[in-house]
């Protein structure tokens, strides 16, 4: 409940000993929230990167009512800094910002936009360990991996300056003599851009650097749970020369609904992309119809993580590691539903929980031994709770972890390893979103097939075979629009990644990550044939 609406209620109908106790409560966490916040500030190389306000027309601003939210570390539960509580026309604002600075942005020269990504990839690495220090506190991801976040999220600043400079069209031969048609690509105008938390700065970087890259002007919202990452590129984008109102953010949290619906209701906005669950995508989606938006939808997944009898078990726990617990397994690309075939199913999983016990060790952020985070907040590890339940329930068996414990914090669970699953139980057809291993058992290539494409998500899956056939085979029929083959990390700013079925549609990243903000414009020139005078008789 919002502080002032709390406040009303209090004061409508309770004594006011009561008054003054919540004023007293709020005015302490208040004051926690502007320490801590000066904390973080002070911990930074450069403390302008921490923001607090939002970023509408290259100013930033509070609200107009005045409202905030809190961030909280979910490491340490600690709230380290505000956000304002922005609404629906403020919202509006942002969006006509965008359209007047679209008005010239789209006229500058690919090679300019190409100049100002170049600058803000070369800041980002610059303020590399700041923004990573920002990212750790608000997503509460260890430092290591907070640092190879802002690494990979750079990366897509890199990969579309190159990609601004190389935006062709077609020339084709019209069925007309004389007819010659052209494409162009140009930029679709202004964007609403909405991401989540578990990557705080990469989803908004793939998305921003494509939206720049094609001269699209942007209204971003970020999650409430971690807006500051978005804010401290916010401050690098204008350094790097990013004319006022091309990149504008909008915060909220209570009023996520209402700003959501204003992008995507609003016939200024042109295209909407989306990453973030299936059901606030399908959400999105039939707000965005009134309008017909084009739309890039990112969302959830379910992932199997197959391993044949002939794969080489070594690279194959390597890869599982990285592909279950990467961002504590809190990822959309994570494996869901681990596949092992049935003669090397107990020595695999072996191998496995050795490599779980040696090497995952969770703790403090900043430690950096620590190689397994928190969650993102209770109410996902009270999740991952139902679902371990419900596995052990109905017969699975506990290899490692499987229980809270050891750590004050509610945020926090230890790596687990199930056996003897099955595809009744919730965790088959359910995202984990946590740093459960879940161990299926298969004898057949048709077996396994279809039990992988049981899934109404098709976004990542991974095979780890050393019979070409057959890793071919399943590339192609696996019901999901990316696969690792002998990895498990298929991440990487050059290649296209998106989903199928209920995991959306849109690729992001590679060469065709342009074209989801661009609209393609056909040119057709007539007379242009070789008078017939011209023509010899033969
Ligand atoms: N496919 C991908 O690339 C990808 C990447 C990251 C996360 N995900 C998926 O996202 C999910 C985890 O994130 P989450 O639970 O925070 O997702 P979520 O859908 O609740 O939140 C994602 C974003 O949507 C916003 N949002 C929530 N309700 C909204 C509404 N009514 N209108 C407008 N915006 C709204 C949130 O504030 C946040 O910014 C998982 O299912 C995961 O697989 C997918
Ligand atoms: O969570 C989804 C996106 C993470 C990634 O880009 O690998």
């Amino acid at each position: 409940m919002s502080i002032v609406r709390a406040l009303v209620k209090i004061s409508s109908r309770a004594p006011a000993s009561a008054y003054r106790a919540y004023s007293w409560r709020t005015s302490q966490r208040a004051f926690a929230s502007q320490a801590n916040a000066s904390k973080l500030r002070e911990s930074l190389s450069d403390p302008s990167l921490f923001k607090e306000n939002a970023y509408i027309d290259g100013k930033w601003i509070a609200s107009k009512s005045g409202r905030t939210f809190d961030v909280v570390d979910p490491a340490t539960g600690k709230i380290i800094g505000t956000c304002p509580e922005m609404t629906g026309n403020e919202t509006a604002t942002a969006i006509n910002v965008a359209q007047r600075a679209f008005h010239d942005f789209q006229h500058t020269t690919a090679r300019q936009r190409m100049d100002i990504l170049k600058r803000w990839f070369e800041l980002m690495n610059k303020h590399k360990n700041d923004l990573a220090k920002i990212l750790m506190f608000e997503n509460g991801r260890p430092a290591s991996a907070a640092g190879a976040e802002i690494t990979y999220a750079a990366s897509f600043f890199e990969w579309f300056q190159g990609e601004a400079v190389r935006n062709y069209g077609d020339t084709i031969q019209g069925s007309a003599a004389g007819n010659r048609v052209l494409t162009l690509k140009l930029p679709i105008g202004v964007v609403g851009i909405l991401t989540p938390w578990n990557f705080p700065c990469a989803m908004i970087t793939r998305k921003v650097g494509a939206a720049v890259a094609a001269g699209c002007t942007v209204v971003l919202k970020p999650a409430a749970e971690t807006p500051y990452s978005a804010l401290a590129l916010a401050e690098l984008g204008e350094r790097a020369g990013l004319p006022k109102g091309v990149f504008n953010i909008v915060t909220t949290h209570e009023n996520v609904s209402e700003v959501g619906k204003e992008l995507c209701e609003n016939n200024v906005v042109k295209k909407i992309s989306f990453t973030g669950s299936t059901g606030v995508g399908k959400t999105l989606m039939a707000q965005s119809s009134s309008s017909l938006k084009k739309l890039s939808l990112e969302l959830g997944g379910n992932a199997p993580f197959i391993i044949f009898n002939d794969a080489q078990i070594e690279s194959a726990v390597a890869g599982l590691m990285a592909a279950k617990f990467r961002a504590s397994g809190q990822t959309c690309v994570c494996a869901n539903r681990i596949y092992v075939q049935s003669k090397i199913y107990d020595s695999f999983i072996a191998a496995f929980a050795a490599e779980v016990e040696r090497s995952m060790i969770s703790g403090a952020s900043e430690d950096p031994r620590t190689s397994l985070g928190c969650l993102i907040n209770a109410k996902a590890v009270q999740k991952v709770e139902r679902l371990v339940k419900d596995a052990t329930e109905h017969g699975a068996e506990v290899v490692i972890g499987g229980k809270k414990a050891g750590h004050e914090m509610d945020t926090f669970y230890p790596p687990t390893i199930l056996k003897n699953m099955k595809p009744t139980m919730q965790a088959f057809s359910e995202e984990i979103f946590g740093p459960v291993v879940s161990f299926f058992k298969f004898e057949t290539e048709d077996e396994v097939l279809a039990l992988a494409n049981n899934a109404d998500v098709g976004l990542a899956s991974y095979v780890y075979t050393e019979n070409l056939p057959v890793a071919w085979r399943m590339a192609e029929a696996l019901q999901t629009g990316m696969t690792g083959i002998n990895i498990g990390v298929i991440s990487d700013a050059v290649a296209p990644f998106g989903g199928i079925k209920h995991s959306g549609f849109g690729r992001e990243g590679g060469r065709v990550g342009l074209d989801e903000f661009q609209i393609m414009k056909t040119i057709t020139i007539g007379g242009l044939g070789i008078p017939e005078s011209k023509l010899s008789s033969i």
